[in-house]
């Protein structure tokens, strides 16, 4: 099989990352409906579940102790704690589908972004930018999940994780959802284009280029 010149897996890795509210779980559920080629890691975290999310569909919702086994079993590619609470990225489930070719999306903070990128350099790092402050708040306050001293939090981080946006390879600002989406698909295709690019074979090219 052909193997990334840039990794021993053939897939692809994307990150996207976000201050809370900017609508990265918007477009990453949006990018996934219309490409089936991409599929998103399912998290752990030690978080309280909200009013729709489902054990093992959103995250796989974890008690402390869990959590601190599988950290010292090194099972996460990656963790951080966000906004008062642990998070991290299951090592086996990703490699495995990398290792099978298939390309995985990581939806998660700017440490855990920073610390993936250590592990594989070719991981196409995405930040997604409100339009304002005022729209942050208001995206927050309109979900009506949390609580007012949550979206207080938030917002106070959502500064300094803005401040890592230089960091990432790709930043879109979500303004309108369609133009956002758009520009998070062509990331994720023209990385495509690049991989296919490294292969000898004109076909695979020829074939991401949806040409043959
Ligand atoms: N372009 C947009 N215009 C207006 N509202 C939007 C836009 N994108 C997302 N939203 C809305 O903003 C709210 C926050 O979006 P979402 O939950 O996707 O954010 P998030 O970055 O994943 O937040 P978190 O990190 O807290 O999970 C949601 O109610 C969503 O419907
Ligand atoms: N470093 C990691 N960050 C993660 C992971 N999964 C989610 N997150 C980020 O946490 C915050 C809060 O998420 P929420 O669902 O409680 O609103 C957000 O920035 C996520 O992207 C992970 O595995 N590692």
């Amino acid at each position: 099989m052909q193997q990334n010149t840039l990794t021993e897996y053939p897939g692809n890795l994307y990150v996207v990352a976000a201050p809370s509210g900017a609508g990265k779980s918007s477009l990453v559920k949006a990018l996934m409906e219309v490409d089936a080629g991409v599929k998103a890691s399912i998290s752990h975290t030690t978080r309280a579940p909200r009013g729709q999310e489902v054990d093992g569909r959103e995250y796989f919702f974890v008690d402390n102790a869990t959590f601190d086994t599988m950290v010292a079993n090194q099972d996460f590619l990656e963790w951080a704690q966000v906004h008062g609470n642990r998070y991290g990225t299951s090592r086996q489930a990703v490699e495995q589908r990398l290792s099978e070719g298939g390309d995985v999306l990581l939806e998660i903070d700017y440490q855990g972004a920073l610390q993936i990128k250590q592990i594989f350099p070719h991981a196409v790092l995405v930040f997604v930018l409100p339009p304002s402050w005022e729209e942050l708040r208001s995206r927050l306050q309109r979900r009506g999940e949390d609580s007012a001293e949550t979206i207080e939090q938030r917002l106070v981080n959502a500064e300094q994780e803005m401040a890592q946006a230089a960091k990432f390879d790709f930043v879109i600002i979500n303004e309108l959802f369609e133009r956002a989406l758009f520009d998070l698909k062509s990331i994720v295709h023209a990385q495509r284009l690049k991989y296919a690019a490294q292969s000898r074979s004109r076909a695979t090219v020829f074939s991401a280029l949806h040409i043959i």
